[in-house]
C-alpha cells in the first residue's frame, strides 16, 4: 500500500466513512470559505486605499489663513489661477490689500473675487466664526480651508521666553483649530470639502532650536489624523503639508535669531521657493492626499514617519511598506551628522569663550 492510500484509509477509518470522496463536498466548502475570507481581508486592506474624487477648484471658494504673505499668498495665487474664489485671512490690513492686488493679477475669468478679512485666528473663537460667516455670505460655502497662518521662533530651550511656548501653540495650533471648527459643520452638511494644515518638516522631526516651534507643528498632525477619521464618511479630506525651509518673509524673520546648529541642520533639506511649495500642496489637497511632502528629503521623512496615518492611494501604501527599512537606515546617518553638528558647535563655543577670557 502506497503512503497516499494509507493516508486516505486512515482518514476514512477515522471518520467512519467508507470512501474518501464522500469528503469532497466538505473540502469544496472549505475552499470556498477560504476564498471568501481572503476576499474580505483584501477588501479591508484596499478600502482605505481608495482615492477620493479630486476637488474642482474652478468656481470653488477657498479660504486661506495667513494668505497675505509667503506660502499662504502663493497658495492663494495657485488656487486663483485654477479659477477659485479666494478669501484671504490675516491680521495686517495693508498687507492683505497688497496681497489681494497680487493675487488678482492671476485671474482666469472676470467673475473671480478676492475677499480680505482681518482677524487674529488665534485669540477668540467667536471672532473667527464671524469671519467665516461673513466669507460664506459673500462667496458661498467654503470648499477648501487652508490653515497657513503661523509663525516660528527658534532658540535654545532655556533661552526662549517662557510665554513664547504658549504663543506658538496659540497661533500655530489653536489658530488652525478655530477656522476648521468654524467650517466643519457646513462641510459635513454638504458632504464635501478639503482642509489643509500647513505643518513643517519640523513637525515630523524635533530639531535643535525648535523646542517651542516643533510641538506646535506636531500637534497639527494629531488633530489632522483624529479629524480625518471623523469626517472621511462625509467625503471631506484632510491634508497635512510638511514644507522644508521656504524663502518667505517669515523665514527671513526667523533667521535673525536662529542658532547656528539649527541653521546647519536645516540646510540638509535646502531652501524652497514658496510658489513651488504652493503647487505641490495644492495639488495634494485637491487630490485628497493626507500627506503632502516637498522635495526628496521631505519624501523620505514622510514615508519614515507615516505611522498610523491614513493612506490615500495603493502606490503610497506600497511605497511605505517597501521603503521604511531603507529610509530608517539612511536616517541613522542623518541623525549621526546632526549630533556631530551639535557637538562641534558646542566645542567651538567653549573654545571661543576661553579665548575671550584669556584676552
Ligand atoms: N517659511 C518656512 O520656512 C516654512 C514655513 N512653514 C509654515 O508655513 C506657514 C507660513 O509661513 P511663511 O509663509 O513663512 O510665513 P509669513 O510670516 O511669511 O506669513 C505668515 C502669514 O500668517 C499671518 N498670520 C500670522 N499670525 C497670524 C494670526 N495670529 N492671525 C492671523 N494671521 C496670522 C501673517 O499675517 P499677519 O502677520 O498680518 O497676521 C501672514 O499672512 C507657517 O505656518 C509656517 O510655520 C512651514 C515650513 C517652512
Ligand atoms: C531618511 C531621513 C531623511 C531625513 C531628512 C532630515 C532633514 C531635516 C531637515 C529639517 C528642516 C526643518 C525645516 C523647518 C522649516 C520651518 O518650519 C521653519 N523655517 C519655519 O519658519
Amino acid at each position: 500500500m502506497s503512503s497516499e492510500e494509507a493516508f486516505s484509509s486512515t482518514i476514512t477509518d477515522w471518520l467512519f466513512i467508507n470512501s474518501w470522496w464522500l469528503l469532497l463536498p466538505f473540502i469544496m466548502l472549505l475552499v470556498v470559505a477560504a476564498f471568501i475570507v481572503a476576499f474580505v481581508l483584501l477588501l479591508y486592506m484596499i478600502s482605505p486605499l481608495i482615492s477620493p474624487k479630486p476637488l474642482k477648484l474652478n468656481g470653488a471658494h477657498v479660504v486661506v489663513t495667513g494668505g497675505s504673505s509667503g506660502i499662504g499668498k502663493c497658495i492663494a495665487v495657485e488656487c486663483y489661477r485654477q479659477g477659485a474664489f479666494i478669501t484671504l485671512v490675516a491680521r495686517d490690513e495693508d498687507k492683505l490689500l497688497q496681497a489681494k492686488k497680487e493675487v488678482e493679477k492671476f485671474a482666469i475669468n472676470d467673475k473671480q473675487v478676492v475677499l480680505c478679512i482681518s482677524v487674529d485666528v488665534s485669540s477668540d473663537y467667536s471672532q473667527v466664526e464671524n469671519v467665516i460667516k461673513q466669507a460664506q455670505e459673500k462667496l458661498g460655502p467654503v470648499d477648501m480651508l487652508v490653515n497657513c497662518a503661523g509663525t516660528s521662533i527658534s532658540g535654545k530651550f532655556e533661552e526662549v521666553e517662557v510665554d513664547r511656548f504658549k504663543k506658538l501653540m496659540e497661533v500655530n495650533y489653536l489658530g488652525s483649530v478655530y477656522p476648521t471648527r468654524a467650517v466643519i459643520t457646513t462641510m459635513k452638511e454638504r458632504r464635501m470639502g478639503r482642509i489643509m494644515f500647513v505643518s513643517s518638516q519640523a513637525g515630523q522631526i524635533g530639531l535643535f532650536g525648535y523646542t517651542a516651534y516643533s510641538p506646535s507643528k506636531f500637534a497639527l498632525r494629531g488633530l489632522a489624523e483624529s479629524l480625518q477619521m471623523e469626517i472621511k464618511p462625509y467625503n471631506i479630506y484632510v491634508t497635512v503639508a510638511y514644507p522644508p525651509d521656504t524663502d518667505t518673509p517669515g523665514l527671513a524673520e526667523e533667521n535673525k535669531t536662529k542658532p547656528l546648529e539649527t541653521r546647519l541642520i536645516s540646510e540638509t533639506s535646502g531652501v524652497c521657493q514658496p510658489d513651488q511649495v504652493a503647487k505641490i500642496v495644492v495639488r495634494d489637497a485637491v487630490q485628497g492626499n493626507f500627506n503632502s511632502s516637498v522635495g526628496p528629503d521631505g519624501y523620505m521623512l514622510s514615508a519614515l514617519t507615516c505611522g498610523m496615518s491614513p493612506v490615500t492611494s495603493i502606490t503610497e501604501g506600497l511605497q511605505q511598506i517597501v521603503t521604511m527599512g531603507l529610509f530608517r537606515t539612511i536616517a541613522l546617518f542623518y541623525l549621526g551628522s546632526f549630533d556631530s553638528i551639535v557637538r562641534r558647535c558646542m566645542i567651538q563655543r567653549e573654545q571661543s569663550k576661553t579665548a575671550d577670557k584669556r584676552e
